[in-house]
């Protein structure tokens, strides 16, 4: 069995999306995301420069030594680019193998270990009385986890608020847009909405909140520290995770739980938060870490520690990573929750999937491969448009981390 062509295909059915499909002498094709929010054009590049020409005459079958062969080959290890290229090589490979047993991908990575996937939404609000209403909204949806975030009084649309509800989307100019960030007015209020949402709602509904590498390690312990009461199911990101050591100082004062990695590229990124404890839930997805073949060893090494997996999922992860992820998440033993955010009908209709919402939770569909397909002539009738995460800057001008 061998490769004989592949091709990347970029379309922007409200946001844009770059997508892998490999094809094989035996008419069976499989298709992965390759899509960086941002700087999508780097990865199409890599790819179709130094990735697409090896790939010709190789045999699918031979994922682990593909991967190797993309990883190690290339000399220079890791990163965001490289390694959403490798990740979408191998959702391709993965998708073409279990076309080829017929079966759907999460019987070949060992079959069911639960029954439907916990998700959590995402709840914004311009200020709390907004964000209480946008949990209402989620709980009456059937939602058993919801993520709340809240502008705060102050602050020049602090990070997730009220860009609309359901579809909240953080890619919204040709250039970046400026957003501000003040961390004395967060930490003065941020405790007050999660007060006000148990007060409103009890402790049934699980409670997230995402601090977007906001914080130093010390004004984090102090955040995790505020929170205890409310009892989230975990505060994410707080500080920005390139010091591994620096979760040490959070952990010694709160017993808040802590997730990490939606931007981490490997095992290496998460190693020393995984083996010191320092952490969870682990939140690298498919896209992002080299595919399942990668992802599998990331979730294998935070299970020997009790840490469960919580993949990203916001709407720059296309179908393909999400219908992806359902089908990692029905094996993994050590599963923890999966980030929900829902797609437009347009995205929804370039990406025919059969993975399904009810009561809270996602379900991967039978069908063989991993379930998602892409209508290439409906993607071609949407053409890429430049869209830009923000950035963040201080009262006084400053940089931040967005
Ligand atoms: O937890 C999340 O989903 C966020 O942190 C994302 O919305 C993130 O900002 C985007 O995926 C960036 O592309
Ligand atoms: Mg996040």
């Amino acid at each position: 069995m061998k490769i004989i062509s592949a091709k990347v295909i970029v379309t922007c059915p409200g946001r844009n999306f770059v997508t892998l499909k490999i094809m094989t002498d035996q008419g069976v094709y499989g298709i992965g995301d390759a899509t960086m929010n941002g700087r999508e054009k780097a990865v199409v590049a890599y790819l179709e420069d130094h990735v697409v020409p090896c790939l010709i005459g190789m045999d699918p079958r031979r994922i682990e030594d593909i991967w190797q062969y993309l990883y190690r080959g290339a000399y220079w290890r890791r990163g965001p680019v490289t390694m959403r290229a490798i990740a979408a090589v191998d959702v391709a490979l993965w998708d073409i193998k279990a076309k080829m047993a017929n079966m759907p991908l999460y019987q070949l990575l060992g079959g069911r270990s639960r029954d439907g996937i916990m998700v959590y939404g995402h709840a914004n609000g311009s200020d709390i009385a907004e964000t209480v209403d946008a949990v209402g909204q989620y709980i009456d949806l059937g939602y058993k986890a919801i993520r709340a975030q809240t502008g705060v009084p102050g602050i020049k649309d602090a990070y997730g608020v009220g860009r609309g509800k359901l579809f909240y989307e953080p890619a919204d100019a040709a250039l970046p847009s400026v957003t501000g960030w003040d961390t004395r007015k967060a930490l003065n209020y941020i405790p007050k909405l999660f007060e006000t949402l148990r007060d409103t709602y009890g402790f049934g509904p699980r409670l997230l909140h995402d601090g977007h590498h906001r914080y130093t390690p010390q004004e984090a312990a102090n955040l995790a520290k505020m929170l205890e009461p409310y009892q989230l199911f975990w505060l994410e990101d707080v500080t920005p995770a390139e010091n591994q050591e620096a979760f040490k100082l959070i952990r010694q004062h709160s017993v808040t739980p802590l997730a990490v990695g939606e931007i981490f590229n490997t095992i290496w990124d998460a190693k020393d938060l995984i083996q010191n404890q320092l952490i969870d839930y682990i939140r690298c997805t498919i896209v992002s870490a080299g595919g399942v073949t990668h992802l599998r060893r990331i979730a294998d090494l935070a299970a020997l520690y009790q840490i469960r997996t919580g993949s990203h999922g916001a709407t720059d992860l296309s179908p393909v990573t999400m219908g992806t992820a359902l089908h990692f998440d029905t094996w993994v033993p050590n599963f923890g929750i999966q980030e929900y955010m829902r797609h437009t009908e347009e995205t929804d209709a370039v990406f025919p999937h059969d993975y399904r919402f009810d009561k809270g939770e996602l379900f991967c569909g039978e069908a063989s491969g991993h379930g998602v397909d892409i209508d290439e002539a409906l993607a071609a009738k949407y053409p890429y448009k430049p869209a830009y995460l923000p950035v963040a800057r201080l009262e006084d001008g400053t940089m931040w981390n967005w």
